[in-house]
């Protein structure tokens, strides 16, 4: 369970809604479909209606600031069953990283893999109470493209299983490099929280609106409002 677990979703019902891609950015192929993730008849391009309203706003302040940027979407919509994939893919990515095979694990070890997992994956769960934020349909993971058509250099990769994702990670370091992949970071924060969306406090990347963690971001914020989650899970 983590913090934002506690918070209670009192689901709007508002539709899961196409992304109009035309508008963003968009990696492509699909990193997760690439790998064979189990989407069935759904698509990593949807969202809750409210959610697409305000990326489209986030890009917009983007274009007041640079009008030749886009954001990216990297992922969007996730069902259990991805999640569940994307944190065995990644469990086994580091057990062949490490020049480990799953068999031989000690429980220690496969331990420790497994912490090092869910500090970036939430946790696959079916329980209704504690949906992934993704599966909800309330989370997005984006980046920035300059007005050259480049994706910008934010100092990691999404996914990264390192703390280089921490978005501050940069913060306090004066070679001129860092400072602008820190910068960077800040420009696609700045957009997105003032088109309404939280960012995950250990990934650049990964930005909510109406969810759990959403709520409970707000509630640091401002202890005297009581924010609720909007969406629950979807399927
Ligand atoms: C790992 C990243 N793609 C991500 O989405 N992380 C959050 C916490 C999640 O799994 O919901
Ligand atoms: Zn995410």
């Amino acid at each position: 369970m983590k913090p934002y677990h506690q918070i209670p979703i009192v689901e709007c019902s508002e539709p899961l809604v196409k992304i109009p891609l035309e508008l963003f950015a968009v990696e492509s192929p699909h990193p997760y479909e690439k790998l064979g993730a189990p989407y069935g008849e759904h698509s990593p391009y949807y969202l809750r209606k409210s959610v697409i309203e305000n990326l489209i706003q986030a890009q917009n302040y983007l274009h007041l600031l640079l009008p030749n940027w886009r954001i990216q979407i990297f992922d969007a919509y996730r069902p259990v069953a991805v999640q569940q994939f994307m944190v065995d893919y990644s469990f086994a990515q580091v057990v062949q990283q490490r020049g480990l095979t799953q068999v031989d694990l000690s429980p220690n070890q496969r331990q420790e893999i497994w912490e090092l997992v869910y500090e970036i994956w939430a946790v696959p769960s079916l329980d209704k109470q504690t949906p992934p934020p993704h599966s909800t349909g309330a989370a997005v993971d984006v980046t920035l493209v300059n007005d050259a058509g480049q994706v910008v250099n934010m100092g990691s990769l999404i996914d990264e299983l390192s703390e280089r994702s921490h978005p501050d990670y940069y913060a306090n370091n004066s070679h001129p490099q860092t400072q602008e992949y820190h910068a960077h970071r800040q420009l696609l924060r700045d957009v997105m929280l003032k088109a309404g969306f939280q960012r995950n406090p250990k990934e650049w990347w990964h930005f909510s609106f109406g969810d759990q963690m959403w709520a409970w971001l707000n509630n640091q914020i401002h202890p005297a409002n009581l924010f609720t989650a909007r969406y629950g899970r979807i399927i």
